[in-house]
């Protein structure tokens, strides 16, 4: 695959998104978004499932500011496989204001997962989605995880909600927090009242470990109206999941833009118009100052 090739019909990130009018409480941060390379310094892997625009680490940081936020939680991008460099590079041009989200392979040495928490790594990524990775068996899952939990890190995963039945004794087995990436991916045609989301939910009232995404209303909307030209009230169909999940969970849940939105088909939606859908989600200052400042914080940035 030529790396200057990008996937075939593939959207880059919106370039002028609006100021948002929903101002963020001091201190927020963007807990989940991406660093693609640049690939002429940082090739993407030879493993990956797409090639995307280059996406990098001035420019997550021209669009924190943009937006408001205070501080990025950067995510390995399934692209770059478990050559975390481009991720670790933003976290260490950061100025301390990035924290990282690492994908491993069993043989990383401890000097090496030292390495990555020095420069800010605070958890690990385990992928179930078929489309973006080719699963690692779970036993060394399982290792890496009794190896992370030592540093003090966490297990991020990400599924979609038809698959958490097969894998939910495996996610309850993990020794450390577990943060959802995007819900878990509900379908949201069916109900949010409706059997399969009650089982994500139940999932978290059992599991006091588990800690949820409340992200990517733009991948996850099947009616939207969406995020662009200005729209006030997009992705509609989202709100009743990721209310309902701020309402019962408040201490566990997180928000992130998910920039540059990999592998959208429909839409690249206007990132300032992501930042105004939040008090749909969270309707009081409370859940927001949760939501965006003290829960990332105390996950990422315990000590401040
Ligand atoms: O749904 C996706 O395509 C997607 C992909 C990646 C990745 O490639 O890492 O990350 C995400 O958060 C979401």
């Amino acid at each position: 695959m030529n790396i200057a090739t990008k996937t075939e019909g593939w959207l880059d990130w919106h370039q002028d998104p609006a100021t948002p009018r929903f101002e963020l409480p001091a201190g927020a941060v963007d807990a989940h978004c991406h660093v693609f390379g640049p690939a002429a310094e940082f090739p993407f892997a030879p493993e990956r499932k797409y090639t995307p625009c280059d996406a990098g680490k001035q420019q997550l940081f021209a669009l924190r500011d943009h937006l408001g936020f205070e501080r990025n939680v950067i995510v390995q991008a399934t692209c770059h496989g478990a050559d975390n460099s481009a991720m670790v590079d933003a976290c260490l041009a950061s100025n301390g204001k990035a924290r990282g989200v690492a994908t491993v392979r069993r043989d990383i040495s401890d000097a090496e997962l030292q390495r990555l928490h020095e420069s800010g790594v605070r958890g690990v990524r385990f992928n179930f989605v078929k489309r973006l990775v080719d699963f690692t068996p779970k036993e060394e899952l399982l290792e890496i995880a009794g190896r992370i939990a030592a540093f003090g890190w966490h297990v991020v995963i990400y599924f979609e909600a038809q698959d958490l039945p097969n894998l939910w004794d495996f996610f309850t087995a993990l020794p450390t927090i577990v943060v959802v990436d995007h819900m878990g991916r509900p379908d949201v045609g069916k109900q949010a009242t409706g059997p399969e989301f009650a089982l994500f939910v139940d999932f978290m009232h059992q599991h006091p470990n588990v800690w949820c995404k409340v992200t990517c209303p733009e991948r996850l909307s099947v009616t939207g109206p969406k995020a662009l030209d200005g729209e006030a009230n997009p992705y509609r169909d989202v709100i009743p999941f990721a209310r309902h999940i701020v309402e019962q969970f408040p201490d566990r849940v997180l928000w992130g833009t998910d920039w540059p939105h990999p592998n959208l088909q429909d839409h690249m939606p206007d990132d300032g118009l992501l930042v105004d859908f939040i008090p749909h989600i969270a309707p009081t200052a409370a859940l927001q100052q949760k939501l965006l400042v003290d829960n990332p914080m105390r996950l990422y940035w315990p000590e401040d």
